[in-house]
């Protein structure tokens, strides 16, 4: 379930606190973001010049268009400006409360420049009672408190304790104020026996701290829902706020207390290339090989096959090269099974190995009863030897890249011809092993592996796959143009 997360907050054209600040930080721990706007300011990474607030009845408008339609999870509440805006976020909450309610009581922005009302904070009071977590920072703590900022963590604490006591209310109170020494910060909660969790962090040297409090609190949200409990959500958003602090410089925005970079975790960690369809994978590399595909077509040995006017002892030297392959390519099947670490894919590629056997079984015998085997020609043995070496190297993924064309090449092109052949064609019945319905399912089931393999795996590994399925479109190029190539016809 990805929570639905609702800001209610002012904005901030730089992007750095408020609404903006709020989306990036709801998405970027794991979440849909929502946003009303309570209030427009005019600001930057240096300060505030201007507060717009829009009329109250809008407001209410914004959070009814929201609530009358999506089932919110989890809200945010920010900056509210006056004592009117906070009355129509506290008439919204008696009527429809989401199940997580965190407010972020802010007065003060950073830049010291208010951003509630001085008389408003009796309304706030109100509000705190619609809340389960309130995230005050050192001063808001003290106003909250009716006492002087604390000076020291203890202090805080200490506030904090009496602030959770006199509203019922879980408090995160943060030490981001304080000077020196590491970070702390504390979940407390008079209720429950005076319970206090500490979290502390590095401190970092900075000056990207511009809407810390609004994403610690909207992240804070979002991990709620997600993991179900404050403790665990308070430590996720801690470290992944932490990240986004210490990435905020590389963001190179404003000349002011900069903001914070909200995905530089999520950028750095899942890369910001688009992961391919399977199916479009398939298309691109069936692409990618289209010109050997019409290599492999134009063969005198393949148009021979589709005219049936090919050499017979070309086609029995070709077979017989068949059943060499086919027990090493059997081989490499049964190592896919065994690296296969999805018990489908397992079996799957253990009734190929079988499959393969037992074609190579009943070729050997029709064509050679108990005499032994003929030698493998080179195209053959460079061909086994490139799907057992890749084999040999272990990975999975590479390997069924490299075993793909067997299927995909052979039934191309054995359902093309058959369909074009006649009862009366010499070669009728390699043309129907290759181009039957089973065989087809089974050439969809390794393409489906092997793509959906392919857009899983990182850049390197998916273009190792794409270099192993391509060598093997070469060797079976090979394969084809070896009979009428390495002895005479006839
Ligand atoms: N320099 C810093 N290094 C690491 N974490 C910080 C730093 N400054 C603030 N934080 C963290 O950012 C969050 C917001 O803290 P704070 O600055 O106290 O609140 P606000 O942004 O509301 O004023 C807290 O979790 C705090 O621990
Ligand atoms: C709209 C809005 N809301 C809140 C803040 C506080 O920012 P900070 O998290 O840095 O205290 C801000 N500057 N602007």
């Amino acid at each position: 379930m990805i929570p639905r997360v609702l800001s209610i907050a002012g904005t901030d054209p730089t992007g750095g606190a408020g609404i903006q600040a709020d989306l990036k930080s709801i998405a970027a721990t794991g979440g849909y973001g929502m946003a009303v706007v309570t209030a427009l300011v005019a600001q930057n990474t240096r300060g505030v010049r201007g507060v717009h607030v829009p009329p109250a009845g809008f407001l209410a408008d914004q959070l009814a268009a929201v609530s009358d339609d999506v089932e919110i999870d989890a809200v945010k509440i920010g900056m509210l400006a006056d004592a009117t805006v906070a009355g129509v976020v506290s008439d919204w909450l008696r009527r429809c409360r989401p199940p997580v309610v965190v407010l972020d009581p802010v007065m003060v922005a950073t830049s010291g420049d208010r951003l509630l009302d001085p008389d408003a904070e009796r309304a706030l009071r109100e509000l705190i009672g619609h809340a389960d977590l309130i995230t005050p920072n050192i001063p808001e703590l003290a106003v909250l408190a009716g006492a002087s900022p604390a000076s020291d963590w203890a202090g805080a604490v200490a506030q904090a304790l009496a602030v959770s006591r006199r509203y019922r209310v879980l408090v995160l109170a943060k030490g981001g104020h304080l000077a020196g020494g590491p970070v702390r910060d504390a979940l407390v909660d008079a209720a429950g026996g005076q319970a206090v969790v500490e979290f502390r962090g590095e401190r970092l040297e900075t000056h990207n701290t511009h809407g810390t409090g609004c994403s610690l609190s909207s992240a804070v949200a979002t991990l709620r829902v997600r993991l179900g409990d404050w403790a665990p959500a308070v430590a996720a958003a801690r470290d992944w706020l932490a990240e986004s602090i210490a990435a905020g410089a590389e963001l190179g925005v404003g000349g002011g207390n900069g903001p914070v970079h909200h995905l530089a975790g999520l950028w750095s960690r899942g890369g910001l290339r688009t992961r391919p369809r399977p199916a479009r994978l398939a298309e691109r590399w069936w692409q990618q090989v289209a010109e050997l595909r019409r290599d492999i077509e134009a063969l005198p040995f393949v148009r021979g096959l589709a005219e049936g006017d090919l050499d017979r002892a070309a086609f029995e030297w070709y077979l017989a090269q068949d059943s060499c392959y086919l027990r090493d390519y059997s081989r490499a099947l049964a190592a896919a099974s065994t690296l296969a670490t999805e018990p489908s894919a397992q079996r799957f590629w253990a009734d190929c190995a079988q499959g393969a056997l037992v074609e190579e079984q009943r070729l050997h015998r029709a064509l050679l009863g108990d005499r032994p085997r003929p030698p493998a020609a080179p195209s053959t043995t460079r061909y086994v030897d490139h799907l057992l070496a890749t084999a040999a190297r272990g990975d999975y993924r590479v390997l069924i890249a490299a075993l793909l064309p067997c299927f995909w090449l052979y039934q191309n092109l054995g359902s093309r011809l058959a369909a074009r052949s006649d009862a009366a064609h010499p070669y009728r019945a390699w043309l129907d092993a290759y181009g039957d319905a089973e065989f087809a399912a089974q050439n969809e089931r390794a393409i489906d592996l092997v793509t959906t393999a392919a857009v899983e795996a990182d850049e390197p590994t998916r273009d190792r796959m794409w270099r192993a399925f391509r060598a093997s479109c070469e060797h079976e190029a090979a394969f084809f143009a070896a009979p009428l190539a390495a002895r005479p016809a006839g």
